[in-house]
This record gives C-alpha cells, structure tokens and sequence, in this order.
C-alpha cells in the first residue's frame, strides 16, 4: 500500500500514554512540515490484547512493538512511535530508529495513597509491579516486601492501587509526566542508587523504515543528540548481555562533555544478586562504552545470572 505523496501515516498503540507520546512527535511534525498531512494508526500489540498474564509469562520481545513494526514492513505505516524501553534491542534488517526524542527524567516513582516512601512502607506491604527489575531491586532494600503482578497501562495500574489491592505501585516518572498525571504528594521518586531505570526509559523513539530517505532526512530534525548517546549506550550494553525479560537487567547512562558515563546492572530477580559497574568513554564511541561494562559484568556474575 503507497502513502500518498504528502500524507504520514504514524502507527501507534492506543494506550493513552502511546497517544500523547504519538501527539508530542505529531507536534513536532506539524511545525517543521506543515504543509504534510498526518494520520494517526492506532494498532493493538500483544501486549495489548493479552492483559491477563505477567509479562514473563507471554515470552518473547517486542510485546508491545511487533505488530507497528510488521505494519511499517508492510507498508501500511510511515512511522512507529515506541516508548523506546519497549523496542527490542535488535531490530528487522529493513527498519531503524530514525529519531528518538528529548528524554524526560528516565527515573522510577514509588506511589503510594499516603505518600509513604520506601523505607515508610509498612511491613511485609504489597508493592504492584510486573517489572522484575524493579522487584529484584526493590527486595535488595526491603526484602520483606511482597509484590502482586500489575498489568495495564499507567490509569489502570492507579485504579488498582486506590482500589487497595496494594500499598504502592512503582511506575516510570515520564509516564506520569506526560499524562499530566499530578501526584506530588502521593509519589517518591526512587534514587538510581535503589532503582536503576530501565534501559531508555523516559526515551521515545520513531521507528522508520531503512530505505525511506526522504522520510530519516526529515527526522534528524526531531532526533536528540544527547538522548540518542545515552540510549545508544544503554541498548548496546542490554544487547550485548542478550538479556530477555526474565533476568532483572537496568542501565542509565549520562553524557558529560564530550565523555559518555555508564552505570548498569544484572540482577537475581529476589534481589539477592545485584553485579552492578560503571564504565565511562569518548561520546564517539557510545556501543563500546555499553559493550564494554557487559563484557566486565557478564566476568564478574553477570553471565550466571543470565544464563541460570
Ligand atoms: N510498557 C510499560 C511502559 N513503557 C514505557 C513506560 C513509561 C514511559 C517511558 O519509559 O518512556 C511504561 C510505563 C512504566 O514503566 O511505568
């Protein structure tokens, strides 16, 4: 199927964070090339469609990106807008990331109805994520802690937890930013030292395909020069670990000048094992700095954590 000549047809979920996340690309679009017209393709993944089972469980990458990624292969789409911590490491041959946007603060937020922080919790409280990663970390602070599986998107998993089937919830700070969702005095933000985000968490990407020239040109006007450092650092570091969804794996990295700083860690999803570095490098050379601390960790426990 061809797109008309001055039509962009940008494939997205159709959670309410994918849409505004979609509207800020869109945005964007719309005051570099006004004279474009945009279509919005909502499309379910499967992520989407089976809400029901904790993320380990349904296996596989690319739960909530397969199917915007077989629809930009297929021609039916111009444009993928991923939360970029959702997109696997590797993608198909044909397809690349032609942008990924200013990242909003890439941490993790504990919110709770009283606003209670980590160490406030009471005992044994039950904490609502399906995230291993912050499970394993969470039980390596407070071990008592129980966790109950919490699918769905950001307004769901709230609902949950004012309906008291948890204590608190552990939730992306950008996610809650961009829905305008205002919870000061109900939410901690976790320190990196307690909680490691998510490799390029707080990023957006726009996927696109390879042999679209015209289309990457137009993107580099979107892409973050710095954003796109830090997350090429983080990615390649869980690319190289070949880590999936069932071992705790996190990663942040900082650009400083022209040095790239990495911190990352592989974890026992009870938290008992946390091998965790940092390396740092030129900011030329970002997929050797991530390379380079999962070599290190992977010689110091890493590998038989992931391999099990
Ligand atoms: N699939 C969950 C998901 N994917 C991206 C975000 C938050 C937004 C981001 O990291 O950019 C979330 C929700 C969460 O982790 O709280």
């Amino acid at each position: 199927m061809r797109r008309s000549k001055c039509c962009l047809r940008i494939g997205t979920r159709g959670s309410d964070l994918a849409l505004v996340q979609t509207e800020q690309v869109l945005q964007i679009l719309r005051e570099r090339w006004p004279h474009y017209t945009y279509e919005v393709v909502k499309i379910k993944t499967t992520g989407d469609k089976v809400r029901n089972l904790a993320l380990p469980r349904i296996g596989g990458k690319g739960l909530f990106t397969k199917e915007l990624e077989i629809a930009l292969l297929e021609g039916k789409i111009d444009l993928a807008v991923h939360s970029l911590k959702d997109l696997p490491t590797e993608l198909p041959e044909e397809l690349c990331v032609g942008a990924v946007l200013p990242r909003e603060h890439p941490g993790d937020v504990l919110v709770s109805l009283t606003g209670a922080g980590l160490e406030d919790l009471p005992e044994r409280a039950r904490i609502g994520t399906s995230s291993l990663r912050r499970q394993a970390q969470l039980k390596a602070v407070r071990p008592d802690l129980n966790f109950v599986s919490l699918r769905g998107n950001v307004p769901t998993r709230l609902r949950k937890l004012e309906r008291g089937e948890c204590e608190a919830i552990v939730l992306a700070w950008a996610g809650l930013k961009r829905l305008g969702l205002d919870l000061t005095r109900r939410m901690t933000l976790l320190s990196y030292k307690v909680c490691l985000p998510a490799v390029a968490q707080g990023a957006i990407g726009v996927e696109i395909r390879k042999e679209d020239r015209k289309l990457r040109k137009m993107l580099e006007a979107l892409d973050d020069p710095t954003t796109r450092l830090e997350v090429t650092a983080e990615r390649a570091f869980l690319r190289w670990l070949g880590g999936g969804c069932h071992v705790p794996i996190a990663a942040l990295a900082r650009v400083a000048g022209t040095e790239i700083l990495l911190e990352g860690l592989v974890a026992d999803p009870e938290g008992r094992r946390i091998i965790r570095g940092q390396e740092s490098g030129p900011t030329a050379y970002p997929e050797e700095v991530g390379i380079r601390l999962a070599e290190r960790l992977l010689q110091e426990g890493a590998e038989e954590l992931l391999r099990g």
